[in-house]
């Protein structure tokens, strides 16, 4: 298979390596937008910037420049932007006859102080601006830097196409990464997004050291929150227990190589949110979706406390122990949906 892989943070160089390594032997090139960062993963053959001290393999080619000269013959084309890109990604690749399938996990931005525009999941925003698109998006429980040492992984190709499904199976579907396919994209969409915003809750909890029982229950409740969303606009209740719904909150809530958890951590450290963002110097989605997950989740009738505190936090109208005390301070309720 071609295979193109647009954007060359840790996750599309990540998802790259393990293309050029199936034992199929794809041809795959990763583009760069950057062309200076392009020139150094071709002199030093690793991704100093987003991925280091992992070598690129040696079949991996980068490109940088116009990528529009990249796609046509292409088999598969993956998009490996963060949310905030996705919009003009798939704009440019208007008229693309391969399958196209996303990477990104989150809602595009609200607007800040506005409540009647609301931001998109990555599908809404293709059926809006690119409908002719065969798409979907590749997700579930993966931090970059095990896959691109090869570890072994678990992924979900979610896309109401089979061909866009078949095409994600096809190239990386390997003995180092199993690929599940799903047609529920809204759910595989919503688990992505949500547990970004569930993970800085409990980096927080944890940075506040509030001990083992209280992330048990952040995760639980916060699975509950994600899958009353998800199933508010349409998502499937099994996807939420699947591998892009409890299996990638329980990795993201709580594996020290998620840049969400490591947010709520460093606000709990009493870093600023600004100063907790740069010094990550890596995309943390769960920043720039919570509130759009809170507005939609109000639209739709949909109670989300937990998503709620992390907003509030983030806004700066909560301290962290603020945001506990606002959590454990409300009233008795019913564990069932
Ligand atoms: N890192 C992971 O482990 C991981 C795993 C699964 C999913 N994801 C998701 O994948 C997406 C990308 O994450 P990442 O870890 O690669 O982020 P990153 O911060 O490591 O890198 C982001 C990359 O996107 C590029 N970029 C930003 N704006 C762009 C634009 N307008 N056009 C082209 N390129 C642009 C940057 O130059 C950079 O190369 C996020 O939505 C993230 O949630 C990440
Ligand atoms: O590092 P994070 O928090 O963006 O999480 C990375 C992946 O989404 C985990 O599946």
């Amino acid at each position: 298979m071609k295979i193109i892989v647009l954007g060359a943070g840790a996750w599309g160089t990540a998802v790259a390596m393990s293309a050029a390594q199936h034992p199929a032997g794809h041809a795959v090139t990763l583009w760069a937008r950057d062309a200076a960062q392009a020139d150094q993963m071709r002199a030093e053959r690793q991704n100093t910037r987003y991925l280091p001290r992992i070598p690129l393999p040696p079949s991996l080619t980068v490109a940088d420049g116009a990528f529009a000269t990249l796609w046509p013959g292409a088999d598969l084309v993956i998009v490996a932007t963060p949310m905030a890109a996705l919009r003009g990604m798939l704009q440019a690749l208007r008229g693309c006859a391969a399958p196209v399938a996303w990477l990104c996990k989150g809602f595009e931005a609200a607007a800040a102080g506005s409540s009647d525009t609301f931001g998109l999941l990555a599908h809404e925003i293709q059926a809006l601006v690119a409908p002719e698109l065969i798409a979907g998006v590749f997700s579930g429980p993966s931090f970059a830097q095990e896959v691109a040492l090869g570890q072994p992984t678990a992924l979900v190709a979610a896309s109401a196409h089979a061909k866009v499904r078949d095409a994600l199976v096809s190239a990386f579907h390997s003995p180092s990464v199993r690929v599940y396919a799903n047609e529920d994209i809204v759910g595989v969409e919503v688990g992505g997004a949500v547990k970004n915003v569930l993970a800085i809750a409990t980096g927080l909890c944890d940075g506040l050291e509030l001990g083992l029982n209280a992330r048990a229950a952040l995760i639980t409740r916060g699975l509950a929150e994600m899958t009353r969303l998800g199933l508010a606009l349409g998502a499937r209740p099994d996807t939420f227990m699947g591998l892009s719904g409890l299996g990638d909150l329980v990795l993201t809530a709580t594996g020290d190589l998620s840049r969400n958890r490591r947010v709520g951590m460093l606000l709990a450290e009493g870093k600023t949110l600004q100063q907790a963002v740069e010094s990550l110097g890596h995309v943390a989605e769960g920043v720039y979706s919570a509130r759009t997950v809170a507005q939609r989740a109000a639209a739709l009738g949909v109670d989300m406390p937990i998503t709620r505190a992390v907003v509030a936090l983030l806004d700066g109208q909560l301290t962290p122990s603020d945001a506990v005390v606002t959590l454990m301070g409300r009233g008795p309720a019913s564990e069932l949906m």
